[in-house]
């Protein structure tokens, strides 16, 4: 390492959280939470159930506003924003559940995705373009559906429909992309290409990924960050924090 590279500041965060809390009846479901994204990041939150993971990813989009703290992307302070602003200003979310249309073709479904955001009337007049064409192939490919791209996409399998939603997202561009227990009901097979998937597409974006399955968090090996209680309790590698006490006594020691 040279003396620019030891001074070099570090890239500004794409996505600041700070001294976040969030109040339900009393109960503080994020207790002065902060979390750092740097762009291009793949990020895992884990954590025991109740941990406030959902509520964290609910504070990025909108969902829920937070009590008190801090939470920007890029300069802007999201919790000014309604979730349909924050969306457009390039943050994905990936549900649990997939929604995509069954009875259309998996290319049928990252067309419309594509589409999506240019409102009702472009929809009507709109044209597939062959720089459109080319973005939606090279979405397939990233997903690893390109041969079954004119299949129904209600003859997926559970693993393939989640990597169809994923491709739906990337057509959106986004900047963050949230992706909730991705790998819940995959076989071992899927949990590892979902894994090589989210490396892959980390980078020219940045992942968060809240997951329960730590083997596959080992295969992203990414930083993760370990939730309790509403605050963070443990960051590092999958190493570190599976080693640290703490983590072991309310998580992993179960
Ligand atoms: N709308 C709400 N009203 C009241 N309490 C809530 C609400 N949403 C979440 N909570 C509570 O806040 C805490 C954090 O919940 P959250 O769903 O964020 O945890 P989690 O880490 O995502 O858990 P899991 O792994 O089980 O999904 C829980 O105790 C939950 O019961």
């Amino acid at each position: 390492m040279n003396a620019a590279q030891l001074t070099a500041p570090a890239p500004d965060p794409l996505l600041y959280l700070d001294g976040v809390s969030v109040v339900f009846d009393g109960f503080k479901a994020l207790n002065a939470l902060s979390l750092i994204i740097d762009p291009g990041e793949l990020r895992a939150i884990i954590g025991p159930n109740g941990a406030g993971k959902t509520t964290m990813m609910d504070v990025i989009t909108g969902k829920t506003r937070p009590t008190e703290g801090v939470v920007r992307f890029r300069d802007h302070d999201l919790t000014k924003l309604d979730e349909a602003s924050i969306a457009n200003l390039g943050i994905g979310r990936k549900f649990q559940k997939p929604t995509m249309f069954d009875k259309l073709t998996v290319f049928e479904n990252l067309e419309l995705a594509l589409k999506a955001p240019r409102g009702p009337l472009a929809c009507l007049r709109w044209v597939l373009g062959g720089g459109d064409r080319a973005r939606i192939e090279q979405t397939l490919e990233e997903v690893g559906l390109a041969s079954r791209a004119h299949d129904l996409a209600g003859v997926l399998s559970h693993g393939q429909r989640q990597w169809l939603e994923i491709g739906m997202l990337l057509m959106q561009d986004p900047e963050l992309l949230l992706v909730d227990e991705p790998v819940a009901g995959m076989t071992d097979q899927e949990t590892e290409h979902t894994a090589a998937l989210l490396v892959r597409i980390a980078g020219r974006r940045s992942v968060v990924v809240v997951e329960h399955d730590l083997e596959f968090v080992r295969a992203l090996g990414s930083k993760v960050t370990v939730l309790c209680e509403g605050s963070m309790l443990s960051e590092g590698s999958i190493d570190h924090v599976q080693n640290d006490p703490r983590v072991i006594e309310v998580y992993l020691g179960r």
